[in-house]
């Protein structure tokens, strides 16, 4: 893995719609592993938490456009990343806002998954049948990213095991990891359960029977 360096610093200030607000630094990175335009948050104290030799609280958070930017209930992504900005912005830690759209395959693949899930398949079925993988995404650039912050042990704010298994081949130091709240709605109910089902995840089963 080659080493990245950080390009831009610039401090932000985030309000969301329910009045949360909180400041953000946002990093840009040369040397990316792609050519995307992954971007690193730092939120709270977190140069506090490198000083102290805690592990700063850290979310690699995968880009859902329709989640995150316009509240789609088909998922959890919009409240999780809500959830993870201020969980971050207490702890001190970082924000890792992959420009991984629907799992690596992009928005139009994704929304051509929603089309096939909407005739009976689940999000995983769905992109089988697109030909694509389940899960396309490689954690490289996060683990670059950290690097060229300087971090090298981190709390990781996730329910996947994919991302602490990846990380940790990429000789990030996974301390603990700490669940994300489940954010249960009707509309993103079967989408939670095969999540559940298929990946490992680390969500409790017992609603899954309710
Ligand atoms: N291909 C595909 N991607 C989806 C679908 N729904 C959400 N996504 C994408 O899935 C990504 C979020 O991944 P999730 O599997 O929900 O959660 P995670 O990031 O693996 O795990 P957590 O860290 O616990 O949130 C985002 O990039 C979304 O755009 C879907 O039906 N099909
Ligand atoms: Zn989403």
């Amino acid at each position: 893995m080659d080493d990245a360096t950080i390009r831009t610093q610039v401090s932000v200030p985030l309000r969301f719609p329910d009045g949360y607000s909180t400041l953000a630094e946002v990093f840009t990175f040369r040397g990316l592993a792609d050519d995307r335009e992954h971007i690193a948050l730092g939120l709270g104290d977190w140069r506090g938490t490198l000083d102290r030799d805690e592990a700063p609280l850290v979310r690699p958070h995968s880009e859902c456009l329709t989640g995150d930017v316009f509240g789609s209930e088909r998922c959890d992504c919009g409240p999780q990343l809500r959830e993870a900005v201020e969980r971050i912005s207490n702890a001190g830690g970082l924000l890792l806002y992959l420009r991984q759209e629907g799992r690596g395959i992009g928005l139009y693949a994704k929304l051509d998954a929603y089309a096939l899930q909407d005739t009976g398949m689940d999000t995983y079925e769905a992109n089988l049948a697109l030909g694509h993988a389940e899960d396309e995404r490689d954690y490289t650039v996060a683990a670059q990213m950290l690097g060229a912050l300087g971090v090298s042990r981190i709390a990781l704010l996730t329910n996947n095991p994919d991302k602490e298994e990846q990380l940790t081949s990429l000789g990030v130091k996974v301390t603990k990891r700490v669940p994300t709240r489940l954010h249960l709605s009707p509309a993103n109910a079967g989408y939670l359960a095969a999540k559940a089902r298929h990946a490992r995840r680390t969500i409790e089963p017992d609603w899954l029977a309710s």
